[in-house]
């Protein structure tokens, strides 16, 4: 029996399992993400990239005709999020690297909408990650870690965030559980929480435990809630063209976010893919 093909990648090191599926054939059900993720007994990763047709997941086909691929992104303990801003620089690297799209500008549907990719020159993917959303609900929520509490806004990039500007990165402790997001019933869903210091004029750094996953070293749609929390902080909306553009460093490196004039927020980061293998059938039967 052939084994079902896979790559292994990572943006900033918040890391992936990518599979192709182009034909929209495989059962990817909670329990083999997980064991695919488990550092351990599976492949490892942050989360599952699962490269398909658009036209084959009914919940984005209307983007089919905008974009041929669809990254269905699912988190380590197999749950389904709108999107993933690392991931998706990682799948467009894939899609090029595979011959399945050429090297120009391409577009990826997501849960989170159509996202539009470009390629640098010095290697690095910008992706527009779109507008972030600060609903009003979320004006004032709060964030608990290591016997510590502070005030954070609540961002959707789609998917949810609170942005928490802390004096330590090490006050938010181990971060071996979720940190407690108030008033209860906030994000319905579970949220994805950072937490960040300044670290000069427009420069910025954060730890981010994500949702469905744990700590991770990196989180692209993390780092653009936090360019745009940390512009409104300095009193700058999307039309103020005074530091547009912020570095934001994670554990695992630097990404570059921009706020543009309509809102929208352009990710630029690397996209590495790091090996290429195949499954075993039989370990993949014995985890469906
Ligand atoms: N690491 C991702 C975000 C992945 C989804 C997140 N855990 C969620 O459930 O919303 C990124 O780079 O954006």
């Amino acid at each position: 029996m052939r084994g079902i093909p896979f790559a292994k990648g990572h943006g900033t090191e918040n890391d992936f399992v990518v599979v192709p599926d182009p034909d929209g054939e495989l059962d990817l059900g909670a329990r083999l993400v997980t064991a695919l993720c488990d550092r351990r007994a599976g492949v490892g990763g942050d989360g599952v990239l699962r490269v398909v047709r658009t036209v084959h997941v009914p919940e984005v086909a209307d983007q089919a005709g905008a974009a041929e691929w669809c990254m269905d992104y699912r988190n380590a303990d197999g749950s389904v999020a709108q999107m993933c801003g690392n991931g998706v620089r990682v799948f467009a690297r894939y899609l090029v690297d595979a011959g399945l799209a050429g090297p120009g500008d391409l577009a990826v549907a997501t849960r989170g909408g159509t996202k539009r990719v470009r390629f640098e020159d010095d290697g690095t993917v910008t992706v527009d990650m779109g507008a972030a959303e600060l609903p009003e609900r979320l004006a004032r929520v709060e964030v608990s870690a290591a016997g510590r509490r502070w005030p954070a806004l609540g961002v959707l990039m789609p998917n949810p965030h609170a942005v928490a500007q802390v004096e330590d990165l090490a006050h938010a402790g181990a971060l071996r559980e979720a940190p407690v997001v108030g008033p209860e019933g906030s994000y319905p869903e579970g949220v994805n929480v950072e937490f960040v210091v300044d670290r000069g004029p427009a420069h910025v750094a954060l730890r981010v435990h994500e949702r469905g996953v744990g700590e991770t070293r990196s989180c692209g749609t993390g780092a653009a809630a936090v360019l745009v929390a940390a512009r409104r902080r300095a009193g700058l909306g999307p039309q103020d063209d005074e530091r547009r553009s912020w570095r934001i460093d994670v554990p695992g490196g630097r990404l570059q976010g921009t706020e543009r004039a309509d809102g929208h927020v352009d990710l630029r980061g690397p996209a590495v893919l790091v090996a290429r293998g195949e499954l075993d059938p039989e370990w993949v039967a014995a985890h469906r």
